[in-house]
């Protein structure tokens, strides 16, 4: 089962207990009570960028340092966090973030298979875009299915963008998740004298990419929170340009976010352009992939849809490896149950699941 969203809020963060066991920030909350809620757009080296009274002619963009009690809890793009001291937002003005509100969805990774540390990466996002070109550079449904795993375990839903379709057709990447009920977009560059979008890439070349797909795509997206994750050179820049009219290679950064130059090292929520009020992208640059040392192993076949319905003949106790007499999902695959990816998806199902044993997963290049 996904975990349920309403289960996190801030205690699920690694925060080390306080010796005396008691809870500071309960007992300060009072002395809160006229904070200003913001939204974390982005942070950087200490400082918090969040954005206030959003879509209120009062919008503003506050700077906030965290209160010394907060200062082990990892505050991420995405939360809502409680406000305090100046929070004009005039030039040179330091707010106080003196709580994390409660969180629906947390995504979490370890850095890699073997390292139960866990980061937190976003707070409070609805949806997972993952984004991988058709071809250059490849396409790996280990990357695909590990993301998605991760999405399952947290309670988001994911997203399929494919880009590069006009270099690749992606018709059989696409075999392994015609089971799964998933939304894909398919996006593709188109020529220069047809219609579509410019959008700059983070090497600051433009690609005019097709309207329909990113218009599907930001429909998707709209009155959701959404992050984007994907390997470097796919052009998930390109698509956040395209979506939103930054351009944060350059370093203008969008509108929302105001003044100053932005490190593009550390994640940035964008407002999605021509979209409802609330519609956001997270742009990860820094993360590519998830370790999933923290993921139970069921969950794991829970995120496998097209699978899970087989391990239902599976003994009891059975792990479903590869060296499992009795596993039942190689019948299942066999019958053509899982359809005819099957093989390849059982095949990446085991790469997941061993993941604690061997560390195959990185030798393979799945990341
Ligand atoms: N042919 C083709 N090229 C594309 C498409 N989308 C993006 N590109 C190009 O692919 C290159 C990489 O795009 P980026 O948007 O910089 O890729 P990225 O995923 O943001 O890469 P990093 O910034 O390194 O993380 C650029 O030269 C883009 O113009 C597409 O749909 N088709
Ligand atoms: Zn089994």
């Amino acid at each position: 089962m996904a975990r349920n969203a309403r289960d996190w809020d801030e205690s699920d963060v690694r925060v080390r207990p306080n010796k005396k066991g008691t809870r500071p920030r309960t007992k300060d909350r009072p002395a809160y009570e006229d904070a200003l809620t913001g939204r974390i757009i982005t942070v950087d080296r200490g400082r918090y960028t969040a954005i206030l009274d959003e879509d209120t002619p009062e919008e503003r963009i506050v700077i906030a340092a965290r209160a010394r009690e907060l200062r082990r809890s990892p505050v991420v793009p995405g939360d809502f966090v409680s406000l305090v001291g100046d929070t004009s937002g005039e030039p040179d003005t330091l707010a106080r973030l003196v709580r994390i509100q409660d969180r629906s969805t947390l995504l979490r990774r370890s850095a890699d298979d073997t390292d139960p540390v866990e980061r937190v990466v976003v707070a409070n996002v609805d949806q997972l875009v993952i984004v991988v070109a058709a071809a250059n550079p490849e396409p790996r449904t280990g990357f695909i299915d590990r993301a998605i795993v991760a999405a399952f375990d947290a309670g988001i839903r994911p997203l399929l963008c494919v880009t590069k379709a006009d270099v690749k057709d992606p018709t059989e990447l696409l075999d392994n998740y015609r089971h799964l009920d998933m939304d894909i977009v398919i996006s593709r560059t188109t020529a220069q004298d047809a219609t579509g979008i410019d959008a700059r890439s983070a090497d600051g070349l433009s690609a005019r990419l097709a309207g329909t797909p990113v218009e599907e795509l930001r429909e998707m997206l709209a009155s959701k929170v959404s992050v984007v994750i994907g390997h470097s050179g796919v052009g998930k820049s390109t698509l956040v340009n395209a979506l939103t009219g930054a351009e944060r290679a350059t370093g203008n950064v969008n509108a929302v976010t105001g003044r100053g130059r932005h490190t593009s090292s550390s994640a940035l929520a964008l407002r999605v352009d021509d979209a409802p009020d609330g519609t956001w992208i997270i742009d990860t640059p820094g993360i590519r992939s998830f370790g999933l040392a923290l993921v139970e192993p069921d969950n794991i076949l829970q995120a496998f849809p097209d699978l899970a319905p087989g391990a239902l003949d599976c003994p009891r106790g059975c792990t479903h490896k590869a060296t499992e007499p009795g596993c039942a999902l190689d019948t299942w695959v066999a019958a053509g149950s899982a359809g005819s990816a099957g093989d390849a998806r059982l095949t990446s199902f085991r790469r997941l699941l061993g993941h604690e044993e061997t560390g195959e997963a990185k030798e393979l290049g799945v990341f």
